[in-house]
């Protein structure tokens, strides 16, 4: 059964086109990242997704039904990048009014426990820390046991430890076979929460597999290093290294694994100054593998 299905789906704003015919479809119980950079359209596809935004052409459908039919029926649940918190209320005040409007909710300890907000149930929403306040939409959006949970870039406020915290959280509650889509930037992230990803860039799907088929397309990171005039054959077949770039003065290799090209180079012999380890910058490798398509 699909949970999910977009379906000669595209969205224009004026001139803008958010969205360009996303034919896509999520199989119930998955875990599947929606990955891309800054205006890529993850967000406009998620409110396709929620009946907050209509589609300028094509379908949505989600276990079958429109948008709008699932989400009154407390099938789906979703944690957006905004939305205040009614402030004075606290914790254990919020979860339980969004509970009460569910046909068949969570019960409240389960929801605080699930959402690591049972130690400070008794806070006023108004006086937390970024990271207990995702924590808090994170509540609200499995307040109704929804069987799917859209998650646009749950973990943009949290530090590392918060992050590891909440996706155990996301897990537990996911195990039941529950469905989940969520937003990222970060591959990583996808990586290790997801078993599909699927990479959208200026609104198109450019990749779709398992994380292992996406990190072997993209590569992990990038080294770059000043190479000047000294030659360049060789460096495509230092490991990990997936793509050679030379721009000028630098080079810069794409890679799935930085620590083993680092040092391989090293032990090339060439010169490297002006080294830089970065991670994976999704648009540039994107924009590249669609041109070269
Ligand atoms: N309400 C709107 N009016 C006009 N243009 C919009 C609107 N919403 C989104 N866009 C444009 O549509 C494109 C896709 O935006 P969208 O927010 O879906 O991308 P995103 O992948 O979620 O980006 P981010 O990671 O920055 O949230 C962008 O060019 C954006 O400027």
């Amino acid at each position: 059964m699909n949970a999910i299905a977009f379906t000669g789906v595209s969205k224009s704003y004026g001139t803008v086109r958010a969205v360009e015919a996303l034919d896509v479809t999520i199989d119930a119980g998955s875990t599947v990242a929606l990955l891309g950079p800054n205006g890529a359209g993850k967000s406009t596809s998620i409110g396709m997704l929620l009946g907050l935004v209509r589609p300028t052409a094509g379908e949505v459908r989600v276990f079958g039904e429109t948008p709008d039919t699932a989400v009154k029926r407390g099938q789906v649940g979703a944690m957006l990048q905004d939305g205040a918190l009614v402030p004075g209320l606290t914790v254990r005040e919020v979860v339980s009014f969004v509970r009460s409007m569910y046909p068949e909710p969570m019960p409240l300890e389960r929801i605080l426990e699930l959402a690591n907000l049972t130690d400070i149930a008794g806070r006023r929403v108004d006086r937390l820390s970024g990271g207990q306040t995702q924590r808090v939409r994170f509540a609200i959006a499995i307040a109704g046991a929804p069987r799917l949970l859209v998650l646009d870039e749950p973990t943009a406020a949290m530090d590392v430890e918060s992050r590891r915290s909440f996706w155990a959280s996301m897990r537990d509650y996911v195990n039941g076979g529950r469905t989940i889509l969520f937003a990222t930037h970060y591959l990583e992230e996808a990586d290790e929460n997801a078993d599909r990803v699927i990479v959208i860039a200026r609104g198109r799907v450019v990749a779709d597999g398992t994380p292992r088929q996406i990190k072997a397309m993209v590569g992990t990171g990038t080294v770059q290093f000043t190479i000047g005039d000294q030659p360049t054959a060789g460096l495509d077949a230092l490991p990990g290294v997936h793509t050679v770039d030379i721009r000028g003065p630098i080079a810069q290799l794409r890679t799935t694994d930085p620590d083993a090209t680092v040092q391989a180079l090293y032990a090339t012999g060439l010169r490297v100054t002006g080294l830089e380890v970065k991670g994976a910058d999704l648009e540039d490798a994107f924009v590249s593998l669609t041109r070269d398509r």
